[in-house]
């Protein structure tokens, strides 16, 4: 069985984060791992408190994992400070980690802010050189591009800034010392609707610069917690698979859909997904 890791924060409502990740992972029948880098006291309404875990244990950790059960691929979600985006780089280099998808959390559904502002720059700085795939939503795209969207052509240019600006640091980096690293594929999510409401597109940049645009209908299921946890959790299940970028993103876009359809409806915010939705309906009470 192919393992797959995910790097995150724990949302203790199940909901979003670790725990939407290891869902995601166990619906795939592949075997999840997990590296804890925060917890949050967090439900559907709303996040309490953050207590971040001590960077240097989160390298011990990474360790741990890699040197037993070696992940196939890795995802990334919540890093709130500079430190820990730092102690992830260094793990992810000290075991030569590939398949790597970077989902760069910054703000939950509920609103509350992830990541410290500092964090944003070490996170281009230092994860998206050694990602496979990045996955940001319209503000995330919009905080790392510099610019604002308002329509889908807003959306294929932040991409490319994105892009640019990935290039860019490669070019000033001094600290890579192995393979040369590339520009991640680009996957900016549209499920908060561009400038066509009854749909949820999103659009693919490849490394090599194609880019193509992932048609979706809008689901009307306001329950979206954690829905961009699950998806990039999902791309990382298709890459240890082994398959393609294109069809990893693919077929986790299809996953989420299939989770949001079956139009589970908890707790008292905007509730999370039914992960399980491809095993048939939920025991009955
Ligand atoms: N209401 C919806 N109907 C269909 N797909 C959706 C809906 N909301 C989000 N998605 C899809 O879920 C995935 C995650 O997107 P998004 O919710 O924007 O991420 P995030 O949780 O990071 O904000 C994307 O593939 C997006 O198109
Ligand atoms: C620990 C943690 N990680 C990530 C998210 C973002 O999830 P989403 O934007 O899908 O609500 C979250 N709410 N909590």
């Amino acid at each position: 069985m192919k393992a797959v890791l995910t790097i995150a924060g724990s949302d203790s409502s199940g909901g979003a984060g670790i725990q939407a990740d290891l869902k995601t992972i166990a619906a795939h029948h592949l075997f999840g791992e997990s590296v804890i880098t925060a917890l949050t006291a967090q439900n559907t309404l709303g996040v309490t408190d953050v207590l971040e875990v001590d960077p240097v244990f989160v390298g011990t950790q990474i360790d741990a994992v890699f040197d037993d059960i070696r992940p196939d691929a890795v995802k990334i979600g919540m890093v709130s400070s500079s430190a820990i985006v730092g102690a992830i780089a260094d793990g992810l280099d000290r075991h030569k980690a590939a398949n790597v998808v970077v989902d760069p959390v910054m703000v939950a559904t509920s609103g509350s802010a992830l990541i410290a502002d500092a964090a944003v720059d070490a996170l281009v700085r230092q994860l998206f050189p050694r990602a496979t795939v990045i996955t940001p939503n319209i503000p995330e795209a919009e905080v790392l591009s510099g610019r604002a969207i308002a329509s889908s052509e807003d959306v294929e240019a932040a991409a490319s800034l994105i892009a640019d600006r990935c290039v860019a640091v490669w070019e000033n980096a001094s600290d890579f010392t192995d393979a040369a690293p590339s520009v991640p594929a680009i996957l900016i999510k549209g499920g908060h609707g561009v400038d066509e409401p009854d749909a949820a597109d999103d659009y693919l940049r490849m490394a090599d610069g194609e880019s193509v645009w992932l048609r979706g209908t809008r689901i009307a299921n306001d329950n979206t917690h954690g829905t961009g946890c699950s998806l990039s959790s999902a791309i990382a299940c298709g890459l240890a698979r082994g398959f393609s970028v294109d069809v990893a993103v693919r077929d986790a876009k299809a996953y989420v859909a299939g989770a949001l359809a079956a139009g589970l409806n908890l707790g008292r915010g905007s509730g999370p997904l039914d992960h399980m939705w491809q095993y048939g309906t939920p025991m009955p009470c």
